[in-house]
């Protein structure tokens, strides 16, 4: 059974592998997101947290070069992500799970993700020891061969899941990925974060509190496009141990 407050022990060694910097997003007169900046090292995973609509998939996406920032930049494992050339190199260290990201509805798992670590440069031997481990890791064999259009929005998500593993990645940047899951599911997706955690690097959003407390090192908290917190899931919870009215209390008020 899942031990929820079992946390994994921090591993970083210091080095940042993925650093905002002032990220800012604005639509028009609308402030999406203003100056965030903080910076992940190598081995933590880190909790995105926050409210709904509060910036956490508009920071990740200017993260990961998929948005331009209307100010500020974002480094991955020291790769610039708003030049283009830099962007490219990065994108084999990186995993990234988007929020509702787009799959190809006509494929099955087996042949989107064969053509995903196909353009990734993957083949042979090496392209199936990768598929194997990530149908086996995001438990999908039973709808390995199915239209990816048939499938549950679970099953779609750990195909997302999947796609982001499939090249081995050094950095995991996931956009709720226990979005959509049942009960067993999550327990799963949890257990291979953390499993992941013990390599890799990880930042992943969440507005679910008990994911934060069962998976993650640290915590970054984000209220109207603003970061409001960054500290230890303990720091968070404060004297009172109350991980809910502290996530009240740093969000309740804030307003851009
Ligand atoms: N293209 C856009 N044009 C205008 N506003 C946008 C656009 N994209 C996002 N926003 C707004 O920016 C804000 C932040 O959205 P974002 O999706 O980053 O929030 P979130 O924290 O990921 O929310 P959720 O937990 O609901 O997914 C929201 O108010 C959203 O409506």
């Amino acid at each position: 059974m899942e031990n929820s407050t079992a946390k994994p022990v921090a591993k970083t060694n210091g080095a940042a592998v993925i650093e905002s910097r002032g990220l800012s997003k604005y639509y028009g007169p609308f402030i999406a997101t203003e100056d965030v900046t903080f910076s992940v090292s190598q081995g933590e995973i880190v909790a995105f947290l926050g409210p709904n609509g509060a910036g956490k998939s508009t920071t990740m996406k200017m993260l990961t070069g998929f948005l331009a920032p209307s100010k500020g930049e974002s480094r991955i494992a020291g790769h610039l992500m708003q030049e283009q050339e830099e962007r490219i190199l990065a994108s084999q260290k990186i995993g990234y799970l988007p929020e509702n990201g787009p799959l190809y509805n006509e494929m099955t798992p087996a042949s989107f993700l064969k053509y995903m670590g196909s353009a990734r440069n993957l083949s042979g031997s090496k392209l199936q020891e990768r598929l194997d481990y990530v149908c086996e890791q995001c438990s999908l064999n039973t709808v390995w061969n199915k239209a990816i259009s048939k499938l549950s929005r679970g099953y779609r998500q750990r195909v997302g899941m999947a796609h982001a593993l499939l090249h081995d990645p050094e950095v995991l940047i996931l956009d709720e990925p226990t979005s959509g899951l049942d009960p067993n599911q999550v327990h799963e997706v949890r257990t291979l974060i953390r499993n992941l955690g013990k390599s890799k690097t990880l930042l992943l959003s969440t507005h679910i509190l008990s994911e934060v407390e069962a998976v993650c090192d640290r915590v970054l908290l984000i209220s109207s496009g603003r970061l409001v917190f960054d500290g230890s899931v303990s720091e968070m919870a404060g004297t009172e141990n109350n991980l809910e009215d502290r996530f009240r209390e740093l969000t309740g008020n804030c307003k851009v």
